[in-house]
């Protein structure tokens, strides 16, 4: 393919010659030579038929960094490493990798529906040879894009979006992705804000303990989702989806969170609820999210009383007369009440307000260890689109641990465990599976790790039966007691209707 340079080579000296004529012209002749300036453009324009356009660093008033020219930059960064000679190394805030570019007067050629477009970076101002570390400021980059004239169309209209869309989502993927948590103002009554960090669990799905089949379907769902633009607009629905993650402690909720923010490549939003004041304040921190992110809201049985009336009273009656825990939950609820004001329905509105629709492709995931809890409003399809229990650890999920922690696949100590995880049905979290099978000393051999958690299921299953026995102790005890508050209810009642009668008498 020809480069810019050759096509130059070709037709400079033809151009060189005519443009000395015509300064020569001009110079003797410069009033006809107005009149002639036409004819000379249509003869330039004849010799070298190409449009050129010119994308500057820096633009507008405001000596921002052009985003079309970053856009570029990036684009043209995935070509120019593997074919540009001359290349130029930065390093981008918030990016993770150097982003390696054209040097300054390089050339590379670039294909877009069968048309052949040229770019190069250029360079203008401060010509001094002298040496510094710093751009001088009056230097000025840009990027010259030039392309035949009868391809017009075809840049003008598809191309030049095509490389803006290209080079952001290449930024989009260079970049480091962030962590952030709602920190309380100084005061009271200042604002909750965002501050981040950089967001880099090592948890993927593949390190996740879990059944595969169960696997697949989440990351479907994700894939689904992300790639949904479009078809959310046609249906008239905000970009987002709701997950409410479920299942006890330790069973891998937050490394599910962490494992779909490294899937999908989004930053994550750590959102404590209990130091937001209000709605107003939980409604700003929502409208500061970026597009391509997770809301977390973790806990959420315990972030605000979700509970809802009618579990209350419920409660209230179970309790019946331990006016110590009434009291004791009266000033805890008394506290949460200074502490936060966020409500239910400001809490709905976040998720499916219309504020929630700005900015576009958000995931929200709720996580609880008590899913009864909640108030079926917050939890109803539409809010939270897709519940995913997790569960105890399964014969399929400590096969993945084992892999992973121990990298053993196959081990004569596996039907054992197969037999006490699926027959005898032994509840041990994925985080204790985990914990057992860690080597625990330099060396340690994996058959050792494999007998210890044998053990530590056995010990597991003699503790369920203890745990049993004591509920059931226990049970019997709090019905004896009930029945003997009732009986003194009786009596009291009793006595007082005999003393009436007596006074009657
Ligand atoms: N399913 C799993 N796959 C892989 N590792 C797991 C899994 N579940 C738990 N773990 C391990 O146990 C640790 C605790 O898990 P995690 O914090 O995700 O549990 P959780 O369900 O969020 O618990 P909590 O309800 O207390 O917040 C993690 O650091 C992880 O290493
Ligand atoms: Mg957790």
């Amino acid at each position: 393919m020809a480069t810019m340079g050759q096509i130059w080579a070709n037709t400079g000296s033809t151009l060189a010659t005519l443009m000395f004529t015509y300064t020569i012209f001009r110079r003797w002749f410069p009033h006809v030579g107005d009149h002639l300036a036409p004819f000379f453009e249509r003869l330039f324009s004849r010799f070298y038929p190409y449009i050129q356009i010119k994308f500057h660093e820096y633009s507008g008033e405001h000596f921002k960094r052009s985003e079309i020219y970053s856009g570029i930059q990036s684009y043209l960064s995935r070509d120019s490493s593997l074919r540009a000679k001359k290349l130029k190394a930065n390093t981008t805030k918030g990016s993770k990798s150097l982003v390696l570019s054209m040097d300054d007067r390089e050339e590379i050629t670039d294909e877009f529906e069968s048309v052949t477009v040229w770019w190069q970076s250029k360079k203008v101002g401060n010509t001094r040879q002298s040496f510094s570390f710093y751009p001088a400021a009056d230097e000025k980059r840009y990027y010259m894009l030039k392309f035949h004239r009868r391809d017009r169309e075809v840049i003008i209209e598809r191309y030049l979006e095509h490389v803006v869309k290209e080079g952001k989502m290449i930024d989009m993927k260079n970049r480091e992705r962030k962590l952030y948590s709602n920190t309380p103002g100084q005061n009271h009554r200042s604002q909750t804000k965002w501050s981040h960090v950089t967001f880099e669990h090592p948890a993927s799905f593949d390190t996740l303990a879990m059944e595969e089949k169960k696997k697949e379907e989440i990351k479907n769902d994700l894939v689904k989702f992300s790639k949904s633009k479009d078809y959310y607009k046609k249906i008239g629905k905000a970009w987002k989806r709701g997950y409410l993650l479920f299942g006890p402690p330790g069973t891998g909720k937050s490394t599910m969170i962490a494992a779909m923010a490294n899937f999908l490549e989004y930053d994550v939003y750590d959102l404590e609820l209990t130091t937001v004041m209000d709605n107003t304040q939980l409604r700003s921190l929502l409208i500061e999210t970026s597009t391509k992110s997770i809301i977390v809201i973790e806990d959420i049985d315990c972030s605000l009383n979700l509970t809802g009336q009618r579990k209350k009273k419920e409660e209230e009656e179970e309790e019946g007369g331990d006016e110590k825990k009434a009291v004791e939950k009266k000033m805890k609820d008394e506290g949460e009440k200074k502490e936060s004001k966020v409500t239910l329905s400001g809490l709905l509105n976040f998720i499916d307000g219309l504020w929630s629709a700005c900015g576009g492709e958000r995931i929200i995931v709720f996580t609880t260890n008590f899913v009864d809890k909640l108030d079926p409003a917050l939890i109803r399809k539409g809010r939270m689109d897709k519940h995913i229990e997790m569960s105890y650890c399964g014969f399929e999920a400590f096969k993945v641990l084992a892999k992973n922690y121990l990298d053993v696949e196959e081990n004569e100590l596996f039907d054992e465990i197969k037999r006490l995880l699926e027959v005898e049905e032994i509840k041990m979290t994925p985080a204790d599976v985990g914990e057992n099978l860690l080597p625990k000393c330099e060396g340690e051999e994996a058959e050792t790790c494999l007998k210890r958690l044998v053990e530590a299921l056995k010990e597991e299953k003699e503790e369920a039966k203890r745990r049993v026995e004591e509920e059931v102790e226990e049970k019997k005890r709090r019905k004896e007691k009930k029945e003997e508050m009732k009986a003194k209810k009786e009596e009291k009642k009793k006595k007082i209707e005999e003393n009436v009668e007596e006074e009657e008498h």
